[in-house]
């Protein structure tokens, strides 16, 4: 499938009760696993490309892996050195968390992935590891996929890191669980923190305080994993933009999380205008709960606080800044750069494409509201630009071109796109 033809959407109402399951959330299931002693048990796993690659992984590295189709189970009797190249497909979230994983692990391990993934920074993880001890090397001096890493022991470190990201929090906090001495990670401002709540629940001994992290190695595994992945809100995010830009539309999507680092995309929309509601319904290692958002004539707004908070969302937000009146502008985020495509050039040619004014900064853009029109606008093998132009194309029909990318993150993503309007593939 390598193009859609969307049609512009009318007025519609629905609850939506299978958003895609949070990938950070199944990553880490997948990997976390690999730490404890017995069974971890996963259920609501995404089964998208990217995390069933780290799956994949994962029993590459030993683990027993039993799926009924409803729920995972994975055991683990320590971490094995593979017969095979580790494969982390589209996923920058699994590279850079196994590397912190694999660095004080017994054996040889090589990370790679598709030709994106190859082209994106792993200095970011490797420079820190390096000091630590690990020894990892690759292109570039070991910032290019392929890595290879030769487990090694680790050093107590105390890093403070220049960069929000939470895959290299999360790696340096899994390093961390096998050094020789309690660590602290400080970030410059707080991002995603799935790793911390979970391995905290796993009895890890983590303790944070504001943006400081410190880690104590564990002493024995950890208790094994009991979760239930609750829905992606980037993903959920779709359609909490597609109600918000079809008028007189009303959504309910269901069991998201809550955690607030990861619904700051949904505060956004809210201050455009939108009419959005929370109400939450479950709370293990994180707040889960529906997120309703209403239709409301859209206005413009400045982004440029907690991007790590939304800078998965930023490509889908930017359709609702075309639909709101005034000027958008989105600040401090140049990491948009360095995700699956360079974001802020594919959001700003996309854009460009359907008619739109948008100004192109070092660290964002500014987006003159407007009237969205009819184009063909090309993914560059980017989930999150494919689905975003889609969801424009609820405004006025678009063709989206280069879809299979939907795959790593949101495989049920045009079924329930069908309940909203017209969908046509073609070859
Ligand atoms: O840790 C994670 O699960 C993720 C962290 C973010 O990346 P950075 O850590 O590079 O900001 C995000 O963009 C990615 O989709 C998932
Ligand atoms: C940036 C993303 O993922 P990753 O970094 O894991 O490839 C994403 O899903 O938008």
């Amino acid at each position: 499938m390598s193009a859609v033809e969307v049609s512009k959407a009318n007025k519609f109402s629905l609850k939506l009760n299978t958003i895609a399951p949070d990938k950070s959330i199944s990553h880490r299931s997948a990997m976390f696993a690999m730490l404890a002693s017995g069974t971890s048990e996963v259920t609501n796993f995404l089964r998208a490309e990217d995390t069933l690659n780290s799956l994949e992984i994962v029993k590459n590295l030993g683990a027993t892996i039993e799926d009924d189709g409803v729920t995972i189970k994975i055991s683990s009797g320590g971490i094995k050195e593979p017969f095979e190249i580790l494969d982390c497909g589209n996923s920058g979230t699994g590279i850079r968390l196994f590397c912190g994983l694999l660095s004080s692990a017994n054996g040889h391990f090589v990370l790679t992935g598709d030709k994106y993934l190859r082209k994106r920074p792993m200095k970011r993880v490797t420079t820190p590891l390096r000091e630590i001890g690990a020894v990892i090397d690759g292109r570039e001096d070991s910032n290019l996929a392929p890595l290879s890493i030769r487990g090694a022991s680790l050093k107590a470190f105390d890093y403070d890191s220049k960069i929000a990201s939470a895959q290299v929090k999360s790696c340096m906090i899994l390093a961390a669980l096998r050094a020789d001495g309690i660590c602290s990670y400080t970030e410059p401002e707080l991002s995603r923190d799935h790793t911390e709540r979970m391995l905290q629940g796993m009895g890890a001994d983590i303790v944070v305080d504001g943006l400081k992290t410190t880690i104590t190695p564990m002493k024995e595994l950890l208790s094994p994993l009991t979760i239930r992945v609750p829905a992606d809100p980037s993903s959920a995010f779709f359609f909490a933009v597609a109600a918000a830009i079809t008028p007189d539309s009303d959504i309910v999507l269901e069991g998201v999380t809550l955690n607030p680092t990861r619904i700051e995309a949904f505060k956004a929309l809210e201050r455009m205008g939108a009419n959005i509601s929370y109400e939450l319904t479950d709370n293990r290692y994180e707040p889960i709960g529906d997120i309703r958002v209403k239709y409301a004539p859209l206005h413009a707004i400045t982004v440029e606080d907690n991007i790590s908070w939304l800078i998965d969302e930023l490509p889908a937000l930017s359709i609702a800044f075309a639909c709101a009146t005034g000027e958008s502008v989105v600040k401090n985020a140049e990491e948009l750069r360095v995700k699956e495509s360079d974001r802020i050039s594919t959001v700003v040619e996309g854009l460009r494409a359907c008619g739109i004014e948008v100004h192109e900064y070092k660290d964002g853009y500014r987006v003159v509201g407007g009237e969205l029109k009819r184009a063909t606008v090309d993914s560059d093998g980017d989930h999150r630009i494919a689905m975003s132009f889609i969801i424009a194309g609820l405004r006025c029909g678009m063709n989206v071109t280069d879809l299979d990318c939907i795959n790593t993150s949101f495989p049920n993503f045009f079924e329930l796109l069908q309940k909203i309007t017209k969908i046509e593939f073609k070859q």
